[in-house]
């Protein structure tokens, strides 16, 4: 099976050399094969924001290898990284980051027209995904006038927009009602299985972990 995400003994210390040194990530470890769902859990403050930025290529490890579709990004360029980037990661965060100037379907369209996808293709796109998770009837509106599920349904239409392979997410449904939690979580898992993307997803909550292929705990620096 091919791999699409591979962390090799990942570690992190924040303030290096310093007296407040905190050493996060400390030989972390783990491969997601194409297609495969993997919650990531872990205590707050564990470190899971930090993993899934190294693993996005946002952030440096200290030591150890990231490579996304087997392409090594360890000393990358920032050039190299960037595009990678693009091309291949989507992002989704406890709160969407939509751009509040923008309608629905504009925030989805942007990645792709960054990525010199045409206007009227990165439209169809953008409404395609809004159809499957069910906001396309909002789609003209503005991010403020919609519900928080409406608005992170659309952050995960924008995350999926570019068609990358692997999705990180952090806590996705974390800012919502449970029931709302629930239903939103479905849409996600619905998309990503659809496309067959690949995804390392933390939460807090043991139904939603459940609902993946596995769980990883991040544990003193180590993924177990
Ligand atoms: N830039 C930074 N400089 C110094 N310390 C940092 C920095 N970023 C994070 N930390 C510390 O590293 C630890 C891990 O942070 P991180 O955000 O990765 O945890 P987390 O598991 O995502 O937490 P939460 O679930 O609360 O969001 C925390 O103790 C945090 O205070």
């Amino acid at each position: 099976m091919s791999e699409v995400l591979r962390l090799a003994g990942i570690e992190k210390t924040y303030n290096r050399g310093k007296p407040n040194a905190l050493t996060v990530l400390d030989g972390a470890s783990i491969t997601l094969n194409a297609g495969e769902v993997v919650a990531l859990v872990a205590p707050s403050g564990a470190g899971k924001s930090t993993l899934l930025h190294i693993a996005g290529l946002l952030d440096d490890a200290d030591a150890g290898e990231v490579a996304i579709g087997g392409t090594v990004f360890t000393g990358a360029s920032d050039r190299k990284r960037t595009a990678a980037r693009r091309a291949d990661v989507g992002f989704v965060y406890q709160f969407h980051h939509l751009l509040p100037e923008f309608s629905a379907i504009e925030n989805v369209m942007l990645p792709q027209l960054a990525d010199g996808v045409a206007d009227g293709a990165a439209r169809e796109r953008a409404m395609t995904l809004l159809e499957r998770v069910g906001v396309a009837s909002r789609a003209e509106n503005r991010p403020a006038a919609l519900s928080g599920g409406e608005q992170q349904r659309v952050a995960f239409c924008r995350a999926l927009a570019n068609a990358p392979r692997l999705l990180l997410a952090d806590e996705p449904t974390g800012n919502l009602d449970p029931a709302t939690s629930d239903t939103v979580f479905g849409a996600l898992m619905a998309l990503v299985r659809e496309t067959g993307m690949s995804a390392l997803i933390a939460t807090h909550n043991p139904e939603l972990a459940a609902r993946m292929d596995r769980t990883v705990r991040l544990e003193g620096g180590l993924l177990v």
